[in-house]
């Protein structure tokens, strides 16, 4: 595992920025594609800005929704809508290379394995800890039979979400988390210092890595 503590929110999107580099240019040396997930909230910021002037050939890049909240478009809660609004047309990805997740039936076209390799899924934590849409104490932490499952109850409104699962997750080749903000710093030392049982602490990859790229802020309470 490895822990990067940022001065402030842009040196953490030009860290974001790099890992991402570095992994995609693997991925597409080795296979040809790109397979990323994404999440939402804070994250898309971070994108947005970490992602200008990156040397990677973006048209190999195939980007999935690790949650989505089950939202029109055009509503300020939707994951989609805020990609559209911040990424698409600033950094050069078309809408098209979006997979949105619904029912694990989009992932399916990709991946031909029994559980999809993604190169890197991008992460968020909520300030209960939660991450993707995979709530505390919530029975999906346990579903280990879909890619991809609904939720009715999310804690965090909006209520209907899809998310991938920990059996995807756990079956990367990266995962990075990101984040900033004092709001973050007191669940980042439960997880991290504490090691107390949250979702976010069940991310950990069979064969893969684990990243957390996070500000002063958020990181108040561990030693850099
Ligand atoms: O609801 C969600 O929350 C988490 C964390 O969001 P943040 O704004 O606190 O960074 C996010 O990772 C997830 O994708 C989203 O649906």
């Amino acid at each position: 595992m490895t822990i990067i503590i940022t001065e402030n929110e842009q040196e953490l999107s030009q860290e974001l920025g790099r890992l991402i580099e570095k992994a995609s240019n693997e991925a597409i040396n080795d296979h040809n594609q790109f397979y990323i997930g994404v999440s939402g909230g804070s994250l898309i910021t971070f994108l947005a800005n970490g992602l200008k002037g990156i040397k990677t050939d973006l048209s190999k890049w195939v980007i999935f929704f690790n949650d989505e909240r089950v939202v029109p478009i055009d509503d300020p809660d939707s994951t989609f809508g805020a990609y559209k609004k911040d990424i698409v047309g600033k950094i050069p990805l078309k809408e098209e290379q979006f997979v949105q997740i619904k029912q694990g039936v989009s992932m399916a076209l990709y991946f031909t394995e029994a559980l999809p390799v993604f190169d890197m899924l991008l992460l968020g934590m909520g300030p209960d800890g939660h991450t993707c849409s995979l709530f505390p104490d919530h029975p999906l932490l346990e579903d280990d039979s879909r890619w991809v499952a609904p939720i009715t109850d999310s804690p965090k409104p909006p209520a209907a979400r899809v998310t991938i699962t920990f059996p995807v997750i756990n079956n990367a080749k990266a995962c990075v988390f990101a984040m900033a903000g004092d709001g973050k710093a007191d669940m980042l030392k439960r997880v991290l210092i504490d090691k107390e049982d949250f979702p976010v602490n069940r991310v950990k990859p069979k064969s893969g890595t684990v990243h957390w790229i996070i500000d002063k802020a958020a990181g108040k309470y561990l030693k850099n």
